[in-house]
Parts: C-alpha cells; structure tokens; sequence
C-alpha cells in the first residue's frame, strides 16, 4: 500500500457530526486511517493472504467485498499460488473504486484482479474459492446482512473460506466498556485526541452498526457454513473463518 496523508479528518470540533461516509477525503488519508484505528489491521491483512494460499483453488472466483483501497486484493495477489484465477473488489464509494484501481495497477501480479463500483448487497458471487468481507459488514444495513451473507454462501465453492472481519458489540455492558476503553486508549497511543475520538465514534454512531460475535457465528451456520472459527481477536475487533 502507497503512503497516505494523516488522518486529521476530526481534528478540529465540529459544530455539527456528520454521518461517517468513505468520500474523497477518507480516501485520501484511508490506510493512516485504518491502521492506527483497528487494532492488528496488518495481521489480518497478512494472514488473508496466507489463507488465500491454502483456500484458492485453480480455476476460481476471489471476491475483496468493501475492497475500499485494495490492501487485501493486494495481498492476495502476491500470495496466491493457483493457476487461472481472477479477484474481484467490489466497492459502493466512486472515490474509493478510483484510487482502488490506481493502487492495483501500480503493483504487478500473476492473478488478475478487476475493481468494479457495486453493492454487495446483490452483487453476483461465483465460483468463489475464498470471499473476504474485511471491516465491511458492519456498514450494512443489519437487515440485509443475512443476505449478503446467503449470497456468499451460495457462490462459495464446496470447502470454500470466508474471512469475516468485524468490530464487535456484546451484550455485557462491563466488558463492553472494558473492550471500548482499551480500544480507545490503542486510539491515543497512535496520536488521536480525546476530541479526535469522541467526534469519530459520534459520526459512526449510526452508521457503523456493530452485532455480536454469537449472532455473527449463527448467521453464517444458518446460512450453510459447516466449520466457523475466530482466529483473531484484538479488544474489539475480531476474524472469523467460515468453511463451507
Ligand atoms: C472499513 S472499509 C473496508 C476496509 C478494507 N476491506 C480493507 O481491508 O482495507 C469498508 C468499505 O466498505 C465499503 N462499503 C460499505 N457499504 C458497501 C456496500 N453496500 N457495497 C459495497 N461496498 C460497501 C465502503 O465504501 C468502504 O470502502
Ligand atoms: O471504531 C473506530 O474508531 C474505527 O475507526 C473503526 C473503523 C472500522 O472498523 O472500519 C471505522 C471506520 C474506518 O474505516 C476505520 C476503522
């Protein structure tokens, strides 16, 4: 991934939030973003691609859902070793799918990848060997997330993986605010204000709608997953893999 300029979208008070939306000014600072925001970003980035090496199959579908700037298209890339395969990045921002298509023709690879501008709401998924749904979920709508999730299912291969990636709420209000105050300390640590926060947390407060684990987990088995497992948790974001 490119250098991006510092994340001071929130810096200064605003009178009024706006609503949290992925426009050409989040592009413009998205991976300082995001790193310094979702605890062991890089992790997961590293081992999708790890996982796309044991889960692509030759002659396959990957599909990046949310590709926002390609940093799991990229990685999948350069790690995957099957032969006739092509992934596909989706993405509903028009500023995110342009700078997208920059960042992956910048980067050469053996697997070709196409970025397209679609919701993944009813976004076609065939022939998928691995879908990867990295930090996107949660921006949809909670009554469609059971169908992007059935799509999903649906267009997966047998033995096919999904990475899900998620922020997470839980029901428990003293470990939520535990999991919250430890993230938002991570958030200090990496130079945000208190102001930087709080005004980040009001602009996704009905935006970024975050469920369970338990409700994740029987989603996906409701949808025909047969083996589904966390293997990542930092605070309060999390992985799953879900085998079909
Ligand atoms: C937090 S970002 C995902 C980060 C990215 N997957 C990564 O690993 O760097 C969420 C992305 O989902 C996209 N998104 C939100 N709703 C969508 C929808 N209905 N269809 C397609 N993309 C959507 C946003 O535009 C944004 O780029
Ligand atoms: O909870 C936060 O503060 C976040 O910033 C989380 C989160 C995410 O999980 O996707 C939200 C929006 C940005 O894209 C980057 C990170």
């Amino acid at each position: 991934m490119t250098r991006s300029e510092t994340d001071l979208i929130f810096s200064n008070k605003q009178s009024k939030v706006k609503d949290f939306t992925f426009d050409a000014q989040v592009v413009e600072v998205f991976p300082d973003m995001i790193s310094r925001s979702v605890p062991g970003y890089n992790t997961i980035i590293e081992t999708i691609a790890q996982l796309s090496q044991q889960y692509v199959s030759n002659n396959s579908n990957i599909y990046d859902l949310g590709c926002s700037l390609g940093a799991a298209t990229l990685a999948m890339r350069k790690a995957i070793t099957a032969q006739n395969c092509q992934i596909i990045g989706v993405d509903n921002s028009t500023a995110m799918v342009e700078r997208c298509k920059m960042h992956i023709n910048a980067f050469k690879g053996e697997t070709p990848a196409e970025i397209v501008e679609g919701n993944i709401v009813d976004y076609p998924i065939h022939n998928a060997s691995m879908v990867v749904l990295n930090f996107t979920l949660q921006f949809i709508e909670p009554n469609l997330r059971e169908q992007v999730i059935n799509n999903i299912a649906n267009g997966l291969l047998p033995g096919g993986a999904l990475v899900l990636s998620e922020k997470l709420s839980t029901d428990d209000q003293t470990c939520q605010n535990l999991l919250t105050d430890l993230h938002h300390n991570f958030k200090r640590a990496n130079g945000y204000s208190d102001l930087e926060i709080a005004q980040k947390r009001t602009a996704l407060e009905k935006v970024m709608l975050t469920d369970t684990v338990d409700t994740q987990i029987t989603r996906l088995k409701n949808a025909g997953f047969t083996h589904v497992t966390p293997w990542f948790q930092c605070f309060n974001f999390y992985s799953l893999v879900a085998i079909k």
